[in-house]
């Protein structure tokens, strides 16, 4: 039996009915509007994912993450954090600690003589691949069908902010989309003071599209301040928004904090993709359907320069903890 949680779980499916969002997809569009504007999140079934992608891409991740590290180091970020971070290389704003956790990325493959690539936009650059037969073709499957989930999702928010159902396919030509598969090693025993897989925080970009293993450990942060595990429950993916959409919904949609914490004694993969529009995409709240007289709370910034931004600001930050600590 499913675990219960707070969190709606919506049927993506719905999404799919009507050419220019009929009976079915305004039902879903109206249970999305009322979860992003209480909790920021919620699950969806029948996402669209096969399951023999999701069983490829876990297994190939839980056996890169079981290489010894200099295997792993191997395919150390050049650019764009692309490729394989090890534990202590991400910090929350506000986190006493790094996150107890390893990550691998990917991102859009572009060719090298791609005008974005060629008008230098961060976070475009190659993936690197590590040696494991399997391993790119798993990863690239997912990131394709994922990147597919995400599109019928961003049908079911438009609707659920009242505008054309493709408001943001235009947007999402060549988008910033990032896929992570992520490690948590059990929390050790013997550690003192406080430590977090990820700590409390809210994710810079618009949609999140979460795969979690069996483990558990994601908790989501409700109205009255209290934290609520957001459980794995199969078949599902786990879906929030942040700030850039929250931002772009004109503060109508509420990008909530969450966290993990791996107290099972075993390890935890998830695989989390951040679907983000294309660098130089507008987000304008005026473009969202603004009520007759509501005033735009922010101005026109691209997606990119907003997403590259709050990166920017976490890691100075870090540099300053950092310089403070030594
Ligand atoms: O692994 C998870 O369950 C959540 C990860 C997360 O929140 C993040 O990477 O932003
Ligand atoms: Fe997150």
């Amino acid at each position: 039996m499913a675990e219960e949680t707070f969190l709606p779980i919506l049927d993506l499916s719905l999404v799919d009915g009507g050419a220019s969002g009929g009976g079915d997809a305004k039902a879903f569009a109206a249970a999305l509007h009322d979860a992003f504007v209480h909790s920021g999140f919620c699950y969806i079934t029948n996402h669209g994912v096969p399951d023999a992608v999701i069983e490829a891409t876990r297994a190939k991740a839980l056996e890169f993450f079981r290489l010894p590290i200099e295997e792993k180091l191997k395919v150390s970020p050049k650019e764009a954090v692309r490729g394989f971070n090890a534990i202590g290389r991400t910090k929350m704003q506000y986190a006493e600690a790094p996150d107890y956790k390893e990550f691998y990325q990917i991102g859009l493959e572009l060719p090298a003589d791609d005008p974005a690539v060629l008008a230098g936009e961060a976070m475009r650059g190659p993936n690197q691949w590590p040696d494991l037969p399997g391993f790119r073709e798993a990863f690239e499957a997912y990131y394709r069908e994922i990147g597919r989930c995400g599109q019928r999702l961003l049908r079911g928010v438009a609707l659920a902010l009242g505008v054309a159902d493709d408001f943001f396919v235009g947007k999402y030509a060549k988008p910033l989309q990032r896929t992570q598969a992520v490690y948590y090693p059990p929390h050790p025993e013997d550690h003192e003071g406080e430590l977090f897989g990820v700590a409390p925080h809210t994710d810079y970009g618009c949609i999140t599209l979460l795969w979690q293993d069996d483990v558990g450990g994601l908790e989501v942060l409700d109205r009255q301040g209290r934290w609520i595990d957001a459980p794995p429950i199969p078949g599902t993916l786990v879906i929030n928004i942040g700030d850039l959409l929250q931002r772009w919904s004109n503060n109508r949609y509420f990008s909530n904090q969450h966290r993990v914490t791996n107290r099972s004694g075993r390890e935890r993969l998830s695989i989390a993709t951040f679907y983000d529009p294309d660098y130089s995409a507008m987000v304008d709240p005026r473009d969202l359907n603004l009520a007759p007289g509501e005033d735009a709370l922010h101005a026109p910034i691209s997606a990119g320069d907003y997403i590259m931004g709050r990166i920017n600001r976490s890691q100075k930050h870090n540099a300053q903890a950092e310089a403070f600590n030594s």
